[in-house]
């Protein structure tokens, strides 16, 4: 139970059915037993993570009256720059030690979802940087399609139609996401995290790390292991949503990033979210006379928004003047 399980996709992207069957249950094993494990054969190429790396990396570089250009805490959507400490994922500890980037899927301001004010939909806010919003935009769409192979492997095991996350996952709330964990600078500031112990608020997240290292997960008997970056590989795990979907058989494991000591830390997680009005009950082969379903039917945009409200400050003050 000390290291995380490390997966190789390429067969789903083949016509071989009994390879594809392996790999779903290697994937739907890893969910059951750790809900994080790696991929690696996936089609992202080494050139695209370093050209969006490289563009995120020139982007926090930029002055910070620059990037505040874009404030995510101006916009009711979420898109945009969050400045140092705008996010506490533990709220036991100081807010997090790190600096973001939120693009979701862009809806012009004429599409209906913008057009009646619904919650997460609008505009992204690109940084005004040659090149970023051709680039960010395509590597949503192919980081959207990478978690949709993922997702329709999981189908098998879980007993629902191959379509049925792709049919839900049009028009999705997904957010591909750049952090910079600055650095820390002594050894006895653990306690300040780049990113608080959390789970994450979603169906599943595709994360690539780059070489810094930091980031931890809690195994099942409660302690915490280094889930180290292996090039060529994103590292997966599942969130509350999907938990609340399969019932709990699949995990949604804590997991933090401790700031690397003297050097800058760059990740780009992938959040893969279903349409906003998607139920979220549990699925019809994840419940029986053993085990009923432990959680009340909600739909995607609600979950979200409550879990948004409990880590951002400037979201609860958004709340309560409504
Ligand atoms: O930066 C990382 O390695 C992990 C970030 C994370 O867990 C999150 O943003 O939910
Ligand atoms: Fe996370």
């Amino acid at each position: 139970m000390n290291s995380l399980p490390i997966i190789d996709i390429a067969p789903l992207y083949t016509d071989d059915q009994s390879a594809w069957a392996t790999v779903a249950k290697q994937i739907d094993h890893a969910c059951r037993e750790w809900g994080f494990f790696y991929i690696k054969g996936h089609p992202i190429s080494a050139a695209r993570i370093d050209a969006v790396l490289d563009s995120a990396k020139r982007f926090f570089a930029l002055p910070t009256a620059e990037k505040l250009k874009i404030d995510i805490t101006q916009t009711r959507h979420h898109r945009g720059y969050g400045a140092i400490a705008t996010e506490q994922l533990d709220p036991s500890k100081p807010s997090d030690l790190k600096e973001t980037f939120d693009m979701g899927l862009h809806l012009p301001l004429d599409h209906p979802d913008v057009l009646a004010e619904k919650p997460l939909r609008g505009p992204n806010r690109h940084p005004s940087m040659p090149g970023w919003e051709t680039l960010m935009e395509q590597h949503y769409v192919d980081m959207q399609a990478l978690a949709q192979t993922l997702l329709r492997a999981m189908t098998l095991a879980l007993g629902i139609e191959r379509d049925f996350f792709d049919t839900r996952f049009r028009e999705p709330v997904s957010v591909l996401r750049m952090i910079h964990y600055p650095p820390r600078h002594t050894a006895t500031s653990r306690e300040q995290q780049g990113a608080g112990a959390h789970t994450d608020y979603g169906c599943i997240t595709l994360l690539y790390q780059d070489a810094a290292g930091g980031l931890q997960v809690r195994n099942v008997k409660g302690e915490w292991i280094d889930a180290p970056p292996i090039e060529g590989t994103f590292v997966v795990n599942l969130g509350d949503m999907m938990a609340r979907w399969s019932n709990d058989r699949y995990l949604s494991t804590p997991h933090r990033v401790i700031s690397p000591l003297g050097v800058d830390r760059y990740s780009m997680p992938f959040f893969a979210e279903p349409h906003p009005d998607t139920r979220i009950e549990c699925l019809p082969g994840c419940q029986d006379e053993q085990q009923a379903a432990k959680y009340p039917a909600t739909t995607c945009a609600q979950f979200l928004l409550s879990r948004f409200a409990d880590t951002y400050a400037y979201r609860r003050e958004q709340e309560a003047v409504e």
